[in-house]
């Protein structure tokens, strides 16, 4: 007989985590930044920062991914409380979705109401350039159609609904407020909106993988987001996606460009002063209920 495998955590197990945060830091944010790759850099725009390492929080996993610091850091942004995970979980890194998305309802446990998730990406559509910013409308889940989703398992109605909609994942006020804000600051020429598709990774894609998700709609291809999307949802949050796009993706038999890690970093390094202006002005602009434009 094997040894029954944990299938995931308990309410009780996040509320563990939640309260041994609660105690820890006066901070009690409305807003949790998610970075992408390269982009943890963000989290230097909040003020009164209380810092704390996975490896210090119970229950939490550890970062293993360069680029991915492995820090949760509350403060404030613009007099506004947030909590900013410096590194993010991917199903690649070998954890199980749950684990993956186990901040989000750790975060919806200490009164957070909105999430902002980035990432770094690689542009499908020929329009897009290194460097654009992409507000995602939507997204494919390649790993969830194989049924690979974060909510597999039995449904626990403290957090949501058995069957939560997702047509409406990517809040439509949050991404025209974030269009406002991107043209009084005058990002509008490398502003894009489009349809974000996960994959599991670690490779990157190939050429023929790259025409099949084009043609299935998707803009830009990554291996994240989706699945604390899907669970932030379930658990009422409002979203607002963002990727970097860190690289083009392949598309030609005779090319000689090759996707990797390295680029993508960079890529995060060169715009990380205009997205962390972005961020803040966006969160400035937020309203605590509604941002009907
Ligand atoms: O955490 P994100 O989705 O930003 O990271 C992307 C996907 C891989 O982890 C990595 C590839 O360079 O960047
Ligand atoms: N899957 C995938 N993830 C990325 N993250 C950054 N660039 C890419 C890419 O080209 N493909």
């Amino acid at each position: 007989m094997f040894p029954e495998q944990k299938q995931g955590y308990t309410y009780e197990e996040y509320k563990v985590t939640a309260d041994w945060l609660r105690a820890k830091t006066e901070h009690r944010p409305l807003i949790a930044i998610i970075c992408g790759s390269g982009l943890g850099g963000l989290a230097e725009i909040l003020k009164d920062q209380k810092v704390f390492s996975y490896s210090d929080i119970p229950n939490f996993p550890q970062s293993t991914v360069q680029g991915h610091a492995g820090q949760l850091v509350f403060g404030t942004l613009n007099g506004k409380s947030c909590v900013c995970m410096q590194g993010r979980f991917h199903l690649y890194e070998g954890f199980p979705i749950w684990q993956v998305t186990f901040p989000i309802r750790v975060f919806q446990l200490l009164g957070v109401q909105t999430a902002i998730v980035t990432n770094a990406a690689g542009g499908l559509n020929e329009d897009y350039n290194v460097g654009d910013m992409m507000l995602i409308k939507d997204h494919l889940n390649l790993p969830g159609f194989a049924g690979n989703s974060p909510l597999v398992g039995p449904n626990d109605e403290r957090f949501g609904p058995r069957f939560p909609c997702m047509s409406d994942a990517y809040d439509r006020d949050l991404r025209k407020l974030a269009q406002t804000v991107a043209r009084e600051l005058g990002f509008s020429d490398f502003l894009k909106e489009g349809v974000y598709s996960v994959v599991g990774g670690p490779s990157f894609e190939t050429i023929a993988e790259c025409h099949m998700l084009k043609r299935l709609g998707a803009d830009a291809v990554g291996m994240s987001t989706v699945h604390e999307v899907i669970v932030a949802r379930h658990c009422g949050m409002r979203v607002f996606g963002l990727s970097l796009i860190t690289n083009k993706a392949v598309m030609d038999y005779d090319s000689k460009s090759k996707a990797n890690h390295e680029e993508v970093l960079q890529t995060g390094r060169e715009r990380a002063s205009q997205l962390k202006r972005m961020i803040s002005s966006f969160v400035e602009r937020l309203e605590r209920n509604n941002n009907v434009c």
